[in-house]
This record gives C-alpha cells, structure tokens and sequence, in this order.
C-alpha cells in the first residue's frame, strides 16, 4: 500500500513537515511495510515559506527589513530547491503581529519591508517570486512595497508621499522609470487570501482595516484614499484594478502588486500544488491522507485539504483529512473529494493541553485510520 501524506501545517502548534512526519509514524508504528510519502503543503497563508522550502529542498534567507512602522525587524522569505522561485509572506515584513497593540495605525503603516524582501529575492537571482499576501498591518495598496522597489510615488510638489494609507490622497503622479529593471523578466505570482476588492463596503479598509486598529472615521479615509488611488492608477498606469477578486487582500497590496508589477493574483493552494507538481505525487498511490489545524464550512474556499482532494479526485484516489478541531458546517468538504474526516481530539481537554500533545494525538489517530482500513 502507498500513501501519500499531504497536510498544511497546523498553526500555532506544528509545520506542515512535522504534521506529516507524525501521521507517517502512527501508520508505519501499526504497518512498518507501508510506503508512506511526505509532502508537505499550503495554501499561501502563514507556513507556506517554510512548507514549499522543506516540499523542495529548499532554503530560508533572513533579512532584516523596515517593519510596518518603519522600525527595522527580522524578516524571512524562501527560494526553493531549484534556486529559481522565491516564495514570501508579506506579513513576515509587513504583518500585525509586528506592531505593538498600541501602535496600530493604517494611516501610518507601509509594505515598504515587503518591497525590501522582494529585492532581496531578485538579488538571490530569483525568476519567479510567488508572494502570499494576508495577515498585514497595512493599508496602502502596495505603494510602500513600490517605493523600496524604486517607484516615485509623488505629490503635488513631486516628492515621494510619506508611509501609510492616509497618504495615498496626496497622489499626483506615478513614475515607474527607476523600478528595478530586473522585474521585467520576472513572474510575480500573488497567494491572496481573500477575494475582495479595492474599496467600497467589502473592500480592504471597510472589512479588514478595524482589525489594524482604524476606528470608523479612519476607515473612511481609507476607503476615500484607495478610491482616490484607483483612479491615479487609472489615469497613471492605465490600469483599473478595483474589481480584481483579491486587491482588497492585505490592504491593497493585491491592487498595488497588479498595478506596479503586473502581479497575477490567484487562489494560494493552486498555486502551491502548481508548483510542486501536486499530480506527479500521485502516481501509484492507494490513499492520500490531507490535514489542517482547523477544517470547516470555510474550507472549501480554497484551503489546502480541499485543493489536495479536489486533485486527488481527478484521479479517484480516496482522500482521508485529519484536523486539529472541527467546525461548524465541516461536513462540505466531503462534496470535494474528501472521503472521511477526523479531529486529533481524544478527549475533552484544554486547547493548550491539544496543542502541546499535537503529534502524539496525530500519531495515534493515524495508527487507528490504518488499524481500520486494514480490517
Ligand atoms: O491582511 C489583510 O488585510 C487580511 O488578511 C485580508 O487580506
């Protein structure tokens, strides 16, 4: 029997690697003989660096770039094992987690880190750049990212406007004559994790900008500032890009990654199981067995158990997820190729108590998955 084992990682508590290594541990404790494969995945979110790194062999490059509030932090990003990709997270940049409960501000914050890592991987020599984008502190449609890049992004006056999507109302002018040259012969591929678009109620700064610290007046402006950008992106750039499923991810930055360097935008799981050639893995396999912290209703909008077991059906290969907890409405996913699903919890217990007995609880629910199979 083969099996091939293809989670995410289980956030907060295991990479996708070590989810995998756990299941491979429960299936051979009980079948030694058992051909278990290890590919670890993801869906564009946070673990995709390290998932798509440990998927190819490849390395993680540290960097220290400016943070969303300009202050420098230790940022990360991959290339892969053929030296060619590059794969980043914007929030390892230009993410919440690095500004302080007090200091959050979408007025103020920049994806400049994010612009800074994207050079660093053209640097590295890299010819693809696949970026996820989710997870941020920003709202400034990517003009921060453009500035490191070497974009003028000028005012009346014809000074660079300062950091922060309460100053993307100053733009007058865009020029792109000094961006990096080197991204004219590189494809920039963008994991979104949501589809809104630009502004507008469902757009970056009405949903997503409250959770970086906007209070309703600011979330006007904001809403105002990337209306006013559409239309220099329009007028500059010919490019109108407010509708575009998923420039509203990461306050604009899907927007600006189109605007400025003629990004695709695209769902995170098909882009990774493009990448490493999800389909070749399943060659001769008897069962795929598929995983992530959390599955429920929501899983179907492109998380990473349903893409594997969206591809795994082409095939009818069965398809066996494993979750940390399940939610409400989880009982979808089995419309999508998923045969069966399983939460790790044994017992009623503390969240903290799963978390840190995670891969022993993986490593036995998978020994009792394989014990059934093999009745
Ligand atoms: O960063 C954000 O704004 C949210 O994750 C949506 O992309």
């Amino acid at each position: 029997m083969r099996i091939l084992v293809a989670p995410d990682s289980f956030k907060g508590s295991l990479t996708a690697m070590e989810v995998a290594k756990n299941i491979k541990k429960g299936i051979n404790s009980y079948d030694s003989k058992i051909d278990v494969e290890l590919l670890p995945m993801a869906d564009g979110g946070e673990g995709t660096v390290q998932s798509l790194v440990d998927a190819t062999n490849g390395e993680i490059i540290e960097k220290e770039v400016n943070g969303p509030l300009g202050n420098k932090v230790k940022a990360f990003y991959g290339l892969l094992g053929d030296q060619k990709t590059a794969v980043i997270e914007m929030a390892a940049a230009s993410g919440l987690p690095l500004v302080p409960e007090g200091k959050k501000n979408p007025l103020k914050t920049t994806t400049y880190g994010t612009g800074e890592l994207i050079a660093s991987a053209l640097d590295a020599g890299a010819q693809k750049i696949i970026i996820g984008i989710g997870g941020s502190a920003t709202n400034d449609a990517g003009v921060g990212m453009a500035q490191a890049l070497g974009a003028e992004i000028l005012d009346a006056e014809e000074q660079q406007i300062d950091f922060g999507g309460g100053n993307l109302d100053k733009i007058e002018k865009i020029n792109l004559d000094k961006l990096d040259s080197r991204l004219q012969d590189v494809e920039v591929v963008v994991a979104c994790d949501v589809d809104n678009p630009l502004y507008g109620k469902d757009g970056a700064a009405y949903v997503y900008a409250p959770q970086k610290g906007a209070d309703p007046e600011m979330v006007k402006i904001l809403d105002q500032n990337l209306r006013h950008f559409n239309q220099i992106a329009i007028k500059e750039l010919n490019k109108d890009i407010n509708k575009i499923p998923g420039a509203g991810a990461a306050g604009g930055l899907g927007a600006g990654l189109v605007a400025f360097l003629d990004a695709e935008l695209k769902a995170g799981v098909d882009i990774v199981l493009d990448i490493i050639d999800f389909e070749s893995y399943l060659k001769d396999v008897d069962l795929v067995i598929t995983g992530e912290g959390m599955l429920d209703g929501q899983s179907i909008y492109g998380k990473t158990p349903v893409g594997v077991s969206r591809s795994a059906a082409k095939k009818d290969i069965p398809v066996i997820a494993i979750a940390g907890t399940l939610g409400e409405g989880v009982e979808k996913i089995l419309d999508y190729g998923i045969n069966s699903y399983f939460s790790i919890i044994d017992r009623p217990a503390e969240l903290k108590e799963i978390i840190e007995e995670s891969p022993e609880l993986l490593a036995n629910l998978s020994e009792q998955i394989i014990r059934t199979i093999q009745i």
